[in-house]
């Protein structure tokens, strides 16, 4: 913009030179000087246009900026942090038909006091036995250790079914994950003012790991705006666990709620909880990563006990 302003002094001063600069008083006729001050005019008016446009273009991109919110800093250490939302029609329609299950308000809750970071390493190292054996020709890669979908190239396939995998996880693994679920659960119950029997732990729950590359198939994109509850019918309440650090092990890769009037960061934080109702109240998408490997883990709850999936068991 000093560019643009600079350009735009020069020219006014050029254009005011000839009706100041009388050396040669033979060549100032009064019809010359006249013109040149006509013509003067016009290029003032129009250099302040255009000084007066590039402001407005400046103020409506700044503006722009101030839509997006940190809701959530990974430097911070958040105790507990919640937004209450207005519910969807279509949410309280839906849950209204499952007692004990109704939230006290709808909302976003963000804790990283439900998850030490120790746990969420032993998460992670889980994870990426896993992913070892797998992993997406594009950006994203899911696994989900109740169905045993494992993104593999452009496909899925079954981890449990792999010769390499048949003594991968552990009893051990498994009660590390059974653990980390409950207390997540009852974090979900608590917050929400919901009975914890009357939440069920649903599919897909699952380990995501996003990366820069480029996106091969749809399940790649994992940065489109969407609501839960259309992406998954099962879905209630969705809580996302982060396994790695915003701005350490990875760029980009912030979690967006896209709101009326601002939309809301959270940046993923090692063992933080980030819990919402699933409806249209909590419309979001994730940022695309741009460095690094972001690490999450997605487990949600229904409130339909028909979509209950088992207990992890060796
Ligand atoms: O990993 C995240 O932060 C969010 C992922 C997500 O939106 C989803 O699993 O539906
Ligand atoms: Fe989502």
């Amino acid at each position: 913009m000093s560019e643009l302003k600079r350009r735009n002094k020069s020219k006014d001063i050029t254009s005011e030179k000839p009706a100041n600069d009388v050396k040669d008083p033979e060549k100032k006729h009064a019809g010359a000087t006249a013109s040149s001050t006509n013509q003067s005019i016009p290029l003032r008016v129009l250099s302040r246009i255009v000084v007066i446009s590039s402001l407005l273009i400046v103020v409506y991109f700044s503006s722009k900026d101030d839509k997006l919110k940190t809701f959530a800093k990974q430097s911070e250490l958040l105790p507990g942090k919640g937004r209450v939302v207005e519910c969807s029609a279509e949410y309280l329609k839906e849950i209204d038909n499952f007692e004990g299950c109704y939230p006290r308000e709808c909302k976003r809750y963000i804790s990283d006091k439900v998850i030490s970071a120790r746990e969420a390493d032993d998460l992670l190292a889980i994870a990426k036995k896993g992913f070892k054996l797998g992993g997406s020709s594009g950006g994203a890669s899911i696994l989900d250790l109740h169905s045993g979908a494992l993104s593999k190239g452009q496909h899925f396939v079954n981890i449990y079914k792999l010769d390499e995998a048949k003594d991968l996880f552990t009893e051990n693994d498994f009660n590390t994950f059974r653990v980390i679920k409950e207390k997540i659960k009852y974090s979900v119950a608590h917050h929400f003012g919901v009975d914890p029997s009357k939440i069920y732990l649903t599919s897909p729950t699952f380990f995501s790991e996003m990366t820069p590359r480029k996106a091969v198939t749809i399940h790649d994109e994992y940065w489109h705006p969407h609501v839960d509850k259309e992406t998954y019918k099962s879905f209630h309440y969705t809580t996302l666990l982060y396994l790695g650090d915003y701005g350490i092990d990875f760029k980009g890769g912030r979690f967006v709620f896209i709101d009326d009037k601002y939309n809301s960061t959270v940046e993923p934080r090692k063992g933080r909880v980030s819990m919402f109702t699933s409806g249209s109240e909590n419309y979001h998408y994730v940022e695309k990563v741009t460095d690094g490997v972001r690490y999450a883990m997605t487990v949600a709850f229904s409130c339909d006990k028909k979509y209950e999936i088992n207990e992890l068991k060796k």
